[in-house]
């Protein structure tokens, strides 16, 4: 019988690719107790393979085998540690278009964004390869007669890390590269909904060289699992990238443990318009930082504020070229919007749209009768959005674009700043001082101006107020996975200008 499974291994070169186990202490591992869960491809509900979900005793068998390993982890040079990145950065490089491929099997994104996130992912590994180098410590000027002060950088320990299922494979790559170059063992928990990513992520790693122990892939349920890596008083650091809801949840579990926390949660973005942008191209720029990714990233624009004296020109081009959007199974060629990744997603869509009409909002498009699965969502225009309804309160993740108008610079930055929310904010216009107040005036971690892509590895990534805490890629992302120890090197005898 031929299942899609066999279907995907054999759309791979690399048949190997497709792993159905979780990768413990190097090896290839089923449940213990038997329990398995289905992998669905959302752009056809079809099973594309199936999860082992792994018992208490093989989530501490993965610390047990990240401990064990730590010790010659931590010993090598850094640059030895370099080498092991940059030949897994190009196995990822080499394999990009079968690692592609198991994306929009797992995800639904068109193949096109699959193959722009492996890039992506692939390029944080590179970013961090080099960056371990340069975890340099200090002197410190001496104020105690005759010692020397200074300080050293060290692996912080063991570092677990939960994903999501939106960017599968750079969501991973950007956690466990740091942590991995900073000497640290690995123990990624991914979504169940898309886990062959992080396996052929470990299946690449392990032909890369990096020892067994070093990067783990433990599977489960979500929510055993992570109460154990959260109670586990041997994991050091833990990094998860997610909803705000599970955020505070692991901030709870975590506090027995005291670690360390790195926390990229939901987004609300504000897409702000000033009144000299023409139209035409703004509306362009929105739609596309709106509609990636079927509008399921934490950089979606989720409230576009566009001036009131270009805001009906603005309407005008943003429904017209949103309606020319192309919406199917990523697989097939010239799409731009996959399946959301399963049924509930639909129906919250549903509901933020249906609440802002009861509000009094005005649709444009989402003719659902149109959709070419049940789990897609066509696109939705919602104007006259107003601070009343879910679309401006919540992050819809889904081709939802709610949009309203704004009199004044001080009125929109109120606007963009009424949000628990602090991720990623876009401003659109060419007036300087106009860009200087808003950027200084607005409470999010990154914000982007005439620009719709923002990150990459040089970048600090990362939120204030409930979107998060730490940062995520740019100089300062491996000091997550690192301690910072202070030295006093005392009774030196007469050590001048110390
Ligand atoms: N700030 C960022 O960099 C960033 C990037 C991508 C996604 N996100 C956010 O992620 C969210 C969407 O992703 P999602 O739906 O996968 O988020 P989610 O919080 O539901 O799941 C994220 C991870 O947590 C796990 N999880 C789910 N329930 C859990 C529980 N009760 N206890 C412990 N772990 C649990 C999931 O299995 C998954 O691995 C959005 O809010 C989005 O903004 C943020
Ligand atoms: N697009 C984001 C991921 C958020 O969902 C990124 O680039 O990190």
């Amino acid at each position: 019988m031929t299942t899609l499974s066999t279907t995907l291994a054999k759309r791979l070169e690399d048949p190997r690719l497709f792993r159905q186990y979780a990768y413990v202490n190097g090896k290839w591992t089923h449940g213990e107790g038997g329990r398995e869960e289905a992998v669905y491809d959302p752009a056809t509900n079809e099973a594309i393979g199936h999860i082992p979900l792994l018992e208490a005793e093989q989530i501490t068998a993965a610390v047990d085998a990240a401990e064990a390993a730590f010790v010659q982890w931590r010993a090598l040079r850094a640059d030895e540690r370099c080498e092991r990145l940059l030949a897994w950065y190009d196995l990822i490089q080499a394999n990009r278009e079968d690692l592609a491929t198991i994306m929009t099997l797992e995800q639904g994104k068109p193949l096109p964004d699959a193959r722009g996130e492996v890039q992506y992912g692939a390029s944080f590994v590179r970013w961090f390869a080099e960056e371990g180098k340069r975890t340099y410590g200090e002197t410190i000027p001496s104020h105690i007669p005759n010692a020397s002060l200074g300080t050293i950088k060290e692996p912080v320990g063991i570092a677990a890390m939960i994903t999501p299922w939106n960017f599968p494979l750079a969501m991973i790559t950007r956690k466990a590269a740091a942590a991995l170059a900073a000497g640290c063992p690995v123990i990624v928990k991914p979504a169940n909904e898309t886990p062959y990513s992080a396996l052929a992520l470990a299946e690449l790693a392990e032909r890369a060289g990096i020892p067994a122990g070093i990067f783990n892939v433990v599977l489960g349920d979500p929510a055993e699992v992570s109460k154990i890596l959260c109670a586990e008083s041997r994991i050091r650091a833990l990094s998860f990238t997610g909803s705000t809801r599970v955020g505070r949840l692991l901030i709870e579990q975590s506090a027995n443990t005291v670690k360390r926390l790195s926390l990229e949660l939901g987004g609300n973005a504000p897409f702000i318009v000033g009144p000299d942008m023409d139209p035409k191209e703004a509306a362009f720029a929105a739609i596309d930082a709106k509609f990636q990714t079927a509008g399921q990233d934490c950089l979606a624009a989720n409230r576009i504020l566009v001036h009131e004296s270009i805001h009906d020109e603005f309407v005008e081009h943003f429904s017209e070229r949103m309606a020319a959007l192309t919406v199917g199974n990523g697989l097939q060629s010239e799409i731009d919007l996959g399946p959301l990744i399963h049924r509930q997603a639909v129906e919250k869509a549903a509901a933020i749209v249906d609440d802002a009409i009861s509000k009094g909002a005005t649709v444009i498009g989402g003719d659902q009768s149109q959709a070419p699965g049940e789990n897609f969502f066509m696109p939705v225009m919602l104007t006259g959005v107003t601070p009343k309804m879910k679309v401006w309160r919540e992050e819809n993740f889904a081709p939802v674009a709610g949009i309203t108008a704004y009199s004044t610079d001080d009125e929109v930055i109120e606007m963009a700043n009424d949000t628990e929310y602090g991720l990623a904010a876009y401003i659109y216009t060419h007036d300087i001082r106009r860009i200087w107040k808003l950027m200084r005036a607005l409470e999010y971690g990154m914000v982007s101006v005439n620009s719709v892509k923002m990150t990459g590895p040089p970048v600090p990534f990362g939120g204030v107020k409930q979107s998060g805490l730490g940062r995520e890629g740019g100089a300062t992302g491996i000091d997550e996975y690192l301690e910072t120890k202070y030295y006093c090197l005392g009774a030196l005898g007469s050590v001048s200008g110390s």
